[in-house]
């Protein structure tokens, strides 16, 4: 009896951290795992990769795709199709304005639209990243304790020797352990 399941849809949202410059690694290895992925790019993350170099198939989502794809009554929402496509949603990096908006429910760009109408009962993985001293404010205690309290799953940020030149903590998360989390989440999920 072949498998009839259809492969597990993760859906990457990128955000204006600079951490996106591991975009394209980042869904590699997630594609090592019989998965299939599509990217949903803030405007500000466009800035930290090239869509031409991610791998082939892999489609990327932008803001203009929002408004390009409806004019009338029967044309596609698409913040409401992608949140439908997706089993699980990876954010990664999650810079601090986008964590702002998202625990406030501001729902501004096609990648906060997509998290405001999504179904949480389907798991929601954030990886946060900013310069430490962002990441000590305590205004950012406050936002990530808001979306665990949703039942979102946070991927630590790390302490690092930042592209600022600070030290500590801030860094996105190492892939691996992306990764690792994401697998772990999903395992149980049957489509
Ligand atoms: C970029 C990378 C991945 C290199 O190892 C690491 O420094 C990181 O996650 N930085 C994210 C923190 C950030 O956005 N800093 C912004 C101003 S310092």
């Amino acid at each position: 009896m072949e498998n009839t399941r259809r492969k597990l849809r993760v859906l990457v949202c990128c955000t204006g951290s600079v951490a996106t410059i591991k975009l394209k690694q980042l869904v590699e290895d997630i594609l090592k795992h019989e998965l299939e992925v599509r990217v949903v790019a803030s405007e500000r993350s466009q800035h930290f990769f090239d869509a031409g170099e991610l791998p082939a198939g892999v489609e990327v989502f932008r803001d203009a795709d929002e408004w390009a794809m409806w004019t009338k009554r029967g044309d596609p929402v698409l913040h409401i199709d992608l949140g439908k496509w997706a089993d699980v949603v990876l954010v990664a990096p999650l810079d601090a304005n986008t964590l702002a908006k998202i625990s406030q429910g501001i729902c501004d760009n096609l990648l906060t639209c997509v998290i405001r109408a999504w179904d949480i009962k389907k798991p929601l993985l954030f990886c946060p990243a900013m310069n430490t001293r962002m990441w000590e404010h305590p205004v950012t205690a406050t936002q990530i304790s808001a979306l665990k309290s949703w039942g979102y799953i946070e991927v630590p940020c790390i302490a690092k020797t930042l592209m600022c030149g600070d030290t500590g903590l801030g860094a996105m998360a190492e892939l691996n352990t992306i990764v690792a989390t994401l697998l772990g989440t999903i395992e149980n999920i049957v489509v």
